[in-house]
């Protein structure tokens, strides 16, 4: 099947450069081309996006939906950034998988598409000087407008009542004119029926409006996917709905590689952005621009930006710009710019610092024969040649159909009072460092925990097997236990002046209790099950963590020997006061600057609950509309 395509970009690197912007865009990913198409309506604005990789309008490893995870590594793909060895993994190093193409991560994500709980957003605005431009109530229209709702589709899960099967369609809600679009699946493996009613019998239960702030329980996830068509949907249907316009400009494969400042005074701010500088087929360029510079490079590029950004130029009588002197200059913590001989431009000492990341570990049981998963694709020759006759016909049956089946679990809904109060002891304990969010942090999730209204743990049923030893000819289902808020803080940082090198990343995974008893919480739920009706009536046999690992300790040497990253690394340049460690306020505009903005999953100051990218989407629209506001 292949999505619809519109016209590539044709740019030169050169016309480019000598292309008249009032903003360019770092970024040609998720929230990048949101702010970029949302600018663009106003035609007499001129809006430039640079992105370093290219676009590919057909390529089944992106747009077949079963696909997924298989442009992990690839190159023409994906940044493939990898971690430091991580001592809380048993000094495992973590890929870091990030799209290097137009469409940015949403071209290699997983396609579940929701959103955080009410006091995910809410806790922003508190970020955000209580802002009532943060907050649930003031992002949802932006949630809802990035996407075209499938209707008429009902939720068969158990749990539901028949008059709310379509209940969470509500126009408030969920958007039927934005540009991604996002459905339910219209067929179903086996595992997801016995295991909600599972679920369901020990009080969890199913949510059927996930979408109105109240996150907790087990949903039937939406896919940012176009069931016209049976592909993938993503960010580069923001280009196409701005392509043929006259006023966007799309560069792609050149990589920007310093973000160009001269001095200005505007109430505290002393930095205006009036470039960049990019790089392409080993050549240097640079573009002015009017207005404003947006950086949305995501979370690993941006803090890597930032810190590099900018010889300083000033405009000289002849009214060109010359570079004051050959020193690299950027925007960042001083003490570490300093050890690498970076002059400070502005000194912003949480840059690159509070990041956050989803990490999972998986459950995985063996099923029955007869028991259909998402592996008869692959084992059962059958099946398979039916199925990729149904998908080459009309885009349908199980290669365009996801994992949708996503539990929320605050800890109330499987821990007991005592088992709560432990947990919160634990968090106690977690190190709180001064001087950064993380005071502000520490007390909201506190809250959060102590309240039970805000899930922290996240299951995703996986209908298929994932984790080794796994016998070709049988099939599995594995469920995926994550954090929501896991207390990790970890950090991007360059360790050299060179752009194109790749940063440090160090998500100091499990390397605090709290991170670890909560995913071990969520493992023992699920070990709980085996046994338990109808889950257990489609289980043939456990097969990770194997049988012989069962006290606490050796679950929690399973966990951090095989945990993996949900790819959802956010946080890196937060929204907060600067004097905490923030890097954009309420506005979005980077301390210290008049027009250096951030759009991307980077401005998060708390991870939100959910999978990221309809709310990376929202920041995206966000940011066009804090930039039209400023005009
Ligand atoms: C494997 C994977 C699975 C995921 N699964 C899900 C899921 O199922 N559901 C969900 O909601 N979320 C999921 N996510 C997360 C979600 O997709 C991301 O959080 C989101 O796409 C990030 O958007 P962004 O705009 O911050 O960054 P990106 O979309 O990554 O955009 C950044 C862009 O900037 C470009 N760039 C970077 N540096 C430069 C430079 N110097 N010059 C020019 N261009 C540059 C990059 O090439 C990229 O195109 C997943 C992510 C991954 C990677």
């Amino acid at each position: 099947q292949t999505p619809q395509t519109c016209a590539s970009p044709s740019i030169s690197p050169s016309a480019f450069a000598n292309t008249k912007l009032d903003y360019v865009i770092i970024g040609g990913g998720t929230a990048g081309l949101a702010v970029a198409s949302r600018l663009a309506d106003d035609p007499s604005v001129q809006v430039g996006v640079i992105e370093a990789g290219l676009y590919h309008p057909v390529e089944p490893l992106i747009d077949t939906p079963s696909n997924v995870g298989a442009t992990e590594g690839n190159p023409n793909f994906d940044w493939a950034f990898l971690s430091v060895p991580q001592p809380g993994l048993n000094g495992r190093q973590m890929t870091v998988p990030r799209g290097k193409l137009l469409g940015g991560s949403s071209a290699l994500n997983f396609l579940a598409w929701n959103r955080g709980s009410k006091p995910d957003y809410d806790a922003w605005s508190t970020f955000a000087d209580g802002s009532s431009d943060w907050g649930f109530e003031a992002l949802v229209p932006y949630l809802r407008d990035t996407t075209t709702t499938r209707q008429n589709q009902t939720n068969p899960y158990p749990g539901i009542p028949a008059n709310e099967t379509t209940a969470d369609f509500d126009p408030n809600l969920v958007g039927f004119s934005g540009p991604i679009a996002s459905s339910y699946n219209d067929v179903y493996v086996d595992p997801p029926f016995p295991y909600i009613e599972t679920l369901n019998s020990i009080g969890i239960p199913t949510n059927p409006n996930p979408d109105n702030g109240n996150t907790a329980g087990i949903i039937n996830s939406r896919a940012s996917l176009d069931r016209s068509r049976g592909v993938r949907s993503y960010a580069v249907e923001y280009y196409c709905r701005s392509v043929s316009q006259s006023n966007f400009h799309v560069l792609t494969g050149a990589q920007v590689t310093k973000i160009l400042f001269n001095s200005s005074k505007k109430g505290n701010a002393s930095l205006t952005a009036t470039g960049i500088q990019y790089t392409a087929n080993s050549t240097q360029f640079s573009v002015n621009v009017t207005k404003e510079v947006v950086l949305s490079a995501g979370t690993i590029q941006t803090p890597q930006l930032l810190e590099l950004s900018g010889s300083l130029f000033i405009l000289n009588s002849h009214k060109t710009f010359v570079i004051i002197n050959n020193t690299v200059t950027g925007i960042g913590n001083s003490t570490l710019l300093n050890s690498l001989n970076v002059t400070t431009l502005v000194d912003l000492p949480g840059v690159g610092e509070n990041l956050q990341d989803h990490l999972f570990a998986g459950v995985e049981y063996e099923v029955k024969p007869g028991v259909l998963t998402f592996d008869w694709l692959h084992n059962n020759a059958t099946f398979e040649a039916q199925q990729t006759e149904l998908y080459k016909a009309n885009g349908t049956g199980y290669f365009a159909a996801f994992d949708s089946t996503l539990t929320w679990l605050p800890f109330e809904l499987f821990l007991n009072s005592t088992q709560v109060s432990s947990i919160l002891n634990v968090f106690d304990s977690v190190p709180v460092q001064n001087g950064t969010l993380q005071p502000l942090q520490h007390q909201l999730q506190r809250q959060w925990i102590q309240q039970g209204n805000v899930p922290q743990v996240q299951i995703i049923l996986h209908n298929a097997g994932e984790v080794p030893p796994l016998n070709s000819n049988s099939s599995y289902f594995t469920a995926f236990i994550g954090t929501l808020h896991p207390w990790a803080r970890g950090s991007v940082h360059i360790n050299t002046t060179n752009p194109l090198a790749h940063p440090v990343i160090n998500e100091h995974y499990l390397e605090n209790d709290y991170d670890v008893q909560t995913i071990l919480s969520g493992v023992k739920l699920l070990l709980s099950l085996q046994n338990v009706a109808p889950l257990s009536n489609i289980i043939q046999a456990r097969n990770a963590p194997a049988v012989n690992i069962q006290s606490d300790a050796d679950l929690i040497n399973y966990i951090r020997s095989g945990a993996a990253s949900s790819s959802h690394p956010a946080g890196t340049a937060a929204l907060g006061p600067r004097a905490q460690g923030g890097v954009v306020g309420p506005d979005l505009v980077v301390y210290g600057t008049t027009n250096l903005r951030i759009a991307d999953a980077s401005v998060m100051p708390t991870i939100v609950g959910a999978n990221l990218q309809q709310t990376v989407y929202a920041i995206g629209e966000k940011a066009a509309a804090l930039i039209s506001q400023a005009k």
